[in-house]
């Protein structure tokens, strides 16, 4: 079996997160846990308009702060050229290569591929919240081994709503989960995870959040009145113990990305050349 090659393309734009450790540290369990012969390189791309190129079997692109509307900053249209290009490598290929896109990516790429309205919301979301499991979501890979709800962070400014179902369909894409329902607010549900494709995938939430960096962000003096003033200090309080429950943010982090990477190694390993 050759080397797994994992591109990280951190989106941060140089500030400073919990999000990259996360999802280092998901690689290196990885690596550790499953006995998988891997590398990984990391990009600033948009700090430092750094992008990989061709020759990763596995892009994990993470969330990052900011606006996800159309700017006119170096890294985008490249960044974009990459997503295109990966597309078309697996239309063509059949060693395909596996996409995940957390947050600020899977906004940029919903907007690029026009399957959502990109819009900002009226406040932050800030929390952890259930995310609820859409027809497709039920029998989907990436929410396999995830009750419905299910229980992930969110931290965000922006939001995808009314998805362009015709583009969805043409794109063979599927819309996973939705954020919780309000009975009471009369404001679209947004979108919080999509199938883009067998190998392609993205969401909203943060499936790489851990309980020590959650619990770090959520006791800062701004983010704990932001829930309290929010929510009310319930549920703030209820936010905390979450983090203590194997069956909230612990058991979609195991979930999610460490599934998404078993089947990526899976798919390689089938795939691989054979030597004669
Ligand atoms: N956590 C994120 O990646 C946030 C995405 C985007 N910057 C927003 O505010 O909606």
């Amino acid at each position: 079996m050759s080397q797994l090659k994992i591109a990280v393309l951190d989106m941060n734009n140089n500030l400073p997160n919990q999000g990259m450790r996360c999802i280092l540290q998901i690689i290196r369990n990885f690596q550790e846990r499953d006995h998988v012969d891997l590398v990984y390189d990391v990009f600033n791309v948009r700090g430092s308009d750094e992008l990989p190129d061709l020759s990763y079997d596995v892009y994990i692109s993470s969330g990052g702060p900011g606006s996800p509307l159309a700017s006119d900053e170096a890294w985008e249209p490249r960044f974009f050229q990459l997503i295109d290009d990966l597309f078309d490598w697996n239309e063509r290929n059949a060693r395909k290569k596996f996409v995940f896109l957390i947050c600020h990516s899977f906004q940029l790429v919903v907007r690029h591929l026009e399957l959502g309205l990109l819009s900002k919301r009226r406040s932050t979301s800030f929390g952890i919240f259930p995310m609820h499991k859409e027809a497709d979501g039920l029998t989907d890979p990436m929410l396999k081994g995830l009750p419905d709800p299910f229980y992930a962070v969110d931290s965000r400014d922006y939001q995808i709503t009314k998805p362009n179902k015709s583009r969805l369909r043409t794109f063979g894409a599927s819309i996973l989960c939705r954020e919780k329902i309000r009975p009471h607010v009369p404001l679209d549900r947004a979108i919080m995870a999509i199938r883009f494709s067998d190998e392609v995938m993205g969401t909203q939430f943060h499936p790489e959040a851990d309980n020590q960096g959650m619990l770090l962000h959520m006791q800062t003096e701004e983010r704990r009145k932001h829930i309290v003033k929010l929510f009310g200090q319930r549920k703030y309080d209820d936010m905390v113990d979450y983090l203590q429950d194997p069956n909230k943010i612990a058991l979609t982090e195991s979930v999610i990305l460490p599934g998404f990477l078993r089947r990526a190694l899976r798919a390689q390993k089938v795939t691989k050349p054979q030597l004669v």
